[in-house]
């Protein structure tokens, strides 16, 4: 089944007056299963392809499916259920809630999906942080943490809930080489043993390394597509 299917996407930014085109044309299939990067350098549309997979942004025309589901015009609601539901974020500066501890970072994402008991949760929270390496932090807050830590809070948080898609943007940019690459064997291992879909975006050459499909960007087209 392809997961992410992107049909003659175009997407521009500003007015008449002060128009940047940032996507022109872009067509793309990835499979359920993937290890994928949209890669490129700055201001190549890295970014925007991904905000638009992750119905965070719109596009001024094409087509967008992911699982199965045309994502193209949702509403606002529609958008944020479709995101709560299927996917699971990472980013490059983890974004975690700084209140709350690593436990409550990753409780925080079954507590919006509003459809577990508190012993299911802790199940599925204890299990998690093993996998991720990080059961004994559970107590601490972010800016008790290293990076790399942060950012396997980060994976737990966008996996707990078993979504489809992980979209991940730019996820060891602020991480050191060998932290880095303990990060992505951990996405590999996820990816493979539990088959979910990654999508990065990225110019770091580890990921470019790692991924099993990339596609290459220059001025907003993909200019080159590389399956290893
Ligand atoms: N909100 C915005 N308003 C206007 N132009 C934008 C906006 N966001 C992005 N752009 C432009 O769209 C193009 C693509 O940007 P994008 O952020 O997707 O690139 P990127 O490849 O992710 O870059 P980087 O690696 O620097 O994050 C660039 O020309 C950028 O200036």
């Amino acid at each position: 089944m392809e997961m992410i299917k992107l049909e003659s996407v175009e997407k521009d930014y500003g007015n008449k007056k002060i128009m940047v085109r940032a996507l022109k044309e872009i067509n793309v299939n990835i499979p359920q299963g993937d290890f994928a990067v949209f890669a490129g350098p700055s201001g190549s549309g890295k970014t925007t392809l991904l905000n638009i997979v992750g119905a965070m942004d719109n596009v001024t025309s094409g087509k967008v499916f992911v699982a199965g589901k045309d994502i193209t015009n949702l509403s606002i609601k529609e958008a944020s259920n479709f995101r709560r539901d299927k996917i699971g974020f990472i980013f490059q500066s983890y974004n975690l809630i700084p209140v709350l501890t690593a436990y409550e970072n990753v409780e925080f994402s079954l507590d919006l999906l509003g459809k577990f008991s508190k012993s299911e949760k802790k199940d599925k929270i204890e299990k998690i942080l093993e996998e991720v390496g990080i059961q004994e932090l559970r107590n601490r807050r972010p800016n008790e943490m290293s990076g790399g830590q942060q950012q396997r809070v980060a994976i737990a948080r966008a996996l707990v809930k078993k979504p489809m898609l992980i979209l991940a943007d730019e996820p060891t940019a602020n991480l050191d080489s060998v932290t880095g690459e303990k990060i992505l064997e951990l996405m590999k291992k996820l990816n493979e043993e539990e088959k979910v879909t990654f999508l990065f975006s990225s110019h770091d050459q580890l990921i470019i390394d790692y991924a099993k499909r990339i596609l290459w960007l220059r001025d907003g087209k993909i200019r080159k597509e590389e399956i290893k």
